[in-house]
């Protein structure tokens, strides 16, 4: 974590209105005042946030650090693996609390940025859950997250609308809506615009406890029929990850005053080191469990991290990485097994697809792709899985009523002991296939646009028919580093060059002129491709690669305002 007053700048001409948030002793808001804001950044609220601070930012530092000493082991060749201490946990019989009535039927989640409009067509959008995402699909600016707040808090309320003014239409809930998962941020990302005695907060802790401070009453009258609320919880590495988690929760409903166990969240397993802790994670959070997912696109990124120092672990190009090669399918295997042996969903991942327009034959194409995967994921027993777009939503749900028989789950009913015999190198098993110029230039086209759009406020963005966001991000970034960093040779399409600094700039160069034509000069020039390309640049040939994309790129959006601010 960087330290006190590293972060953005203050912004130099800011109106004085005089207003200030209220704060607690020890609570110090350095983002812009709003009246909006202000019903979010209550002091009793912010008081909730610091005692979840206080009481466990030294579980969060100490958990970061195991991280890091993992990081160096696997840097010195050791693998990630089941863990000897735990064989108990995973050989025991025991069972996660039963599934709340409100979520037994995840069928068809969609996800999406905490966007307003966004949140009303998700909710009205005819899946089962909606996830609404501070993670992935944000980009964490002070005014996406607070507003996402107030937008989150008036969908608890039932009073959310939106006018969209260019269109003169008018968003409002229907009277059945998907359920409310929320995703607060992974552990590692600081919220730079509220400190907790003198350190900027945890911006997870921010996430979940505005959240859920404001919500958990209405939630649970208005959606979670006595339980709730429901989250989704991000890029966990090890099961002390999830027992903080566990005592957060407890904590919050002696807070509130409502039962343990009535907080409920599915666990992400989007990282390699997380596959063999599946049991643990359970285990520890075996009261507030609802499942698992698998997090395919931070799984890929967290297996060229992991490997970072393993040249006979790279990757091909990233479109050949699917769920077909032998270590993603183990994975998402074992993720059925261990859930559905403990009774709990196994949810499936995100299809990267998105309709397409404007050409209906590419649209039935990608359309097809999409029902391809979700039809191996419910074959395989998943009991549910994500859709990136509403329009996704018909044909997904189709895939799993059919071959669900229209059951809620398949808990009970795809208990895949198979897969108990999957062993660690199944789980490590190195991707095949070929490396190209192509699949480097497309990383290389695709991060850079996609951290032009997260600069400028926006967390997912299409590109080429796909949905990306951070994790996708990611990949483009850590597969670019690895690369460069063995000097691999481009084998895919019969040229046989080697990736070195001096093809990368090129690449770098032509990519960025090909942006240009792509996008139009005024909106380049109007863009952040340029500070966009120098950040990426920096991370795909840094010596030592960096832990997080967002971490470095955060503190180009962090804007710090004198006291009473009120300039955007
Ligand atoms: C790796 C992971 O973590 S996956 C999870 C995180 N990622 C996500 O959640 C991505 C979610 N999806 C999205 O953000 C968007 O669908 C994108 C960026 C991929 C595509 O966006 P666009 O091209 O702008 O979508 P498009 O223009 O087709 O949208 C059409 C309509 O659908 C709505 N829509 C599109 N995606 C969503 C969504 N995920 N949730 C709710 N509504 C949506 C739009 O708001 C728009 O509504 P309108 O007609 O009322 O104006
Ligand atoms: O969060 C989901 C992922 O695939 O990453
Ligand atoms: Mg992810």
């Amino acid at each position: 974590m960087m330290g006190l007053g590293s972060y953005g700048y203050t912004a130099p001409m800011a109106r004085r209105t005089g207003a200030v948030y209220g704060v607690p002793e020890g609570v110090d808001i350095r983002g812009r005042y709003d009246e909006e804001f202000a019903k979010i950044l209550t002091k009793d609220a912010l008081q909730f946030v610091a005692e979840l601070q206080r009481e466990f930012r030294n579980h969060i530092k100490y958990a970061l650090e195991c991280r890091k000493e993992d990081k160096m082991r696997y840097n010195k060749g050791a693998l990630p693996g089941f863990d000897p201490a735990t064989t108990y946990v995973r050989e025991g019989e025991w069972v996660c609390a039963s599934v709340p009535p409100a979520v037994a039927d995840r069928r068809v989640e969609i996800t999406g940025p905490v966007e307003r409009k966004m949140i009303i067509n998700a909710l009205n959008s005819g899946a089962k859950v909606f996830m609404a995402d501070f993670e992935d699909a944000l980009s964490p600016s002070w005014e996406n997250l607070i507003r996402g707040q107030v937008n989150l808090k008036d969908a608890v309320d039932g009073t959310i609308s939106f006018h969209d003014q260019a269109r003169n239409r008018v968003y409002k809930l229907n009277d059945q809506t998907a359920k409310l998962f929320v995703r607060p941020r992974g552990w590692h990302l600081p919220e730079a615009h509220i400190f907790i005695d003198g350190e900027p907060a945890t911006g997870c802790l921010v996430d979940f406890g505005l959240y859920f401070y404001h919500n958990y009453a209405a939630f649970r009258r208005n959606q979670g029929v006595g339980f709730g609320p429901f989250f989704y919880l991000p890029k966990m590495e090890h099961s002390r990850e999830a027992k903080i988690w566990n005592s957060v929760f407890d904590k919050a409903e002696k807070v509130a005053g409502i039962e343990k166990g009535s907080i409920r969240a599915t666990v992400l397993i989007e990282t390699l080191p997380a596959v063999f802790q599946m049991d643990e994670i359970l285990y520890e959070l075996r009261d507030h469990s609802v499942g698992l997912n698998c997090g395919r696109w931070d799984y890929i990124f967290s297996y060229v991290k992991t490997f970072r120092a393993h040249p006979d672990r790279l990757l091909p190009d990233r479109v050949q990485v699917g769920m077909t090669q032998h270590f993603m399918r183990s994975y998402s295997d074992l993720l059925i097994r261990t859930c559905h042996r403990r009774g709990v969903h196994a949810m499936g991942g995100m299809a990267a697809q998105i309709p397409i327009r404007d050409d209906p034959s590419a649209n039935e194409a990608a359309l097809e792709l999409v029902r391809k995967d979700k039809l191996r994921e419910v074959k395989a027993g998943h009991d549910g899985t994500w859709a990136a777009h509403p329009g996704l939503i018909p044909a997904i749900m189709e895939v799993f009523n059919i071959n669900m028989s229209n059951a809620p789950n398949q808990i009970q009913t795809m208990k895949r002991e198979d897969a108990a015999t999957l062993t660690e190198e199944d789980l490590l098993h190195s991707p095949r296939g070929v490396r190209t110029m192509e699949g480097l230039r497309l990383n290389t086209r695709v991060g850079i646009q996609y951290l032009a759009a997260w600069l400028m406020g926006t967390g997912s963005v299409p590109l080429y028919n796909l949905m990306e966001d951070a994790a996708t991000a990611e990949i483009s970034r850590v597969q670019n580093w690895q690369w460069l960093k063995y000097g691999v040779e481009l084998n895919g399409d019969g040229i046989g060059v080697r990736v070195t600094l001096d093809l990368f700039g090129r690449v770098v160069e032509e990519e960025m002129a090909r942006i240009e034509r792509e996008v139009g000069k005024e909106k380049f020039k109007g863009g952040m491709y340029k500070e966009a390309c120098k950040i990426f640049t920096r991370q795909c040939t840094t010596p030592t690669l960096d832990d997080f994309l967002t971490l470095d790129a955060y503190n180009h959006i962090v804007i710090h305002h004198p006291r009473g601010s009120s300039k955007l």
